[in-house]
């Protein structure tokens, strides 16, 4: 009964093949790659994988992306299937105004939080950060209420813009400082520092809102580098999304 757990985002596909589609399965194997190279998934990532049973992914790539992604799927016996953000699921009551024009990263991701927080004890509100192409750090209340949430660029994006957009902003990366006192400290800090104090800021929102101090988890590609600057409690999963994607297979699906 093995799942293939599949997560697209703007710049990368990340995979992981389970044992079975339940929260805790045994990862059988896992991988990423950049956009660009998808395409060679079935030939060189999945080439020697056992057959999964079944697959459920998230994409926020656009429709090309998802198409290339299904032709490399073709090489198994598998209906492709992909979330959409639905108005409740799995314990998540979606509260955007059009539920199903949220990310669906981000609604994995809500789902996956809510599993941790609850396998972890009594109902707590929840922070869930993901630090990817963009940053997104959305509110999760103590009931599972998705309150909402702040989308802002990713590193990568903040220091294009700024080289396209200026004359002298074409430097190497720097160090995260207090006191930047170089061109390329004063971008990695900025950007940094930016991202950390938008979690920080909805930290205290959610806080202020529930009256108590939030879950805070972190997952993305970028997230391992803003964790160290961020002047709260967290953890980092990195599974957070594919454990979102469990939850959700395993309530869809259930053996
Ligand atoms: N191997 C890597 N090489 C370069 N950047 C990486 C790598 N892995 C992660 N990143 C960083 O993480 C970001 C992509 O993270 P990811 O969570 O895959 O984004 P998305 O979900 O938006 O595709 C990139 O913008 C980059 O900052
Ligand atoms: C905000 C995002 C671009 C983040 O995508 P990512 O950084 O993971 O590539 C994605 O969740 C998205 O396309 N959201 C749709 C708009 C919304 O959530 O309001
Ligand atoms: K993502």
């Amino acid at each position: 009964m093995s799942f293939l757990a599949i997560d697209i985002g703007n710049t990368r596909l990340k995979w992981a093949l389970y044992a079975s589609p339940q929260p805790g399965a045994t990862l059988l194997a896992h991988g990423a790659r950049f956009l660009e190279t998808i395409d060679e998934l079935a030939e060189q990532d999945w080439k020697n994988l056992p057959p999964p049973a079944s697959m459920l992914g998230c994409v926020v790539a656009g429709e090309a992306v998802r198409r290339r992604v299904e032709e490399q799927l073709e090489m198994w016996d598998l209906t492709p299937r992909w979330v959409v953000p639905q108005a409740s699921e799995a314990g998540v009551i979606n509260g955007y105004d059009h539920p199903m024009r949220l990310g669906a990263d981000r609604w994995v991701a809500l789902i996956g939080a809510r599993g941790h927080v609850l396998s972890r004890g009594p109902a707590r509100p929840a922070l869930v950060v993901m630090v990817g192409t963009a940053v997104t750090v959305d509110a999760l209340d103590r009931d599972g209420t998705f309150l909402g949430g702040l989308i802002l660029p990713g590193h990568g994006i903040m220091l294009r813009s700024l080289e396209s957009g200026t004359a002298g902003l074409r430097v190497p990366t720097g160090e995260v400082t207090p006191f930047p006192s170089n061109t390329s400290d004063a971008l990695t800090s900025g950007g940094t520092y930016a991202i950390t104090g938008a979690i920080e800021r909805m930290g205290r929102h959610l806080r202020e809102r529930c009256g108590e101090e939030p879950v805070a988890l972190m997952t993305g590609g970028a997230g391992w580098k803003v964790a160290p600057w961020l002047d709260m409690q967290h953890e980092l999963i990195e599974s957070l999304i594919f454990d979102g994607l469990l939850h959700i297979q395993s309530q869809r699906w259930p053996v």
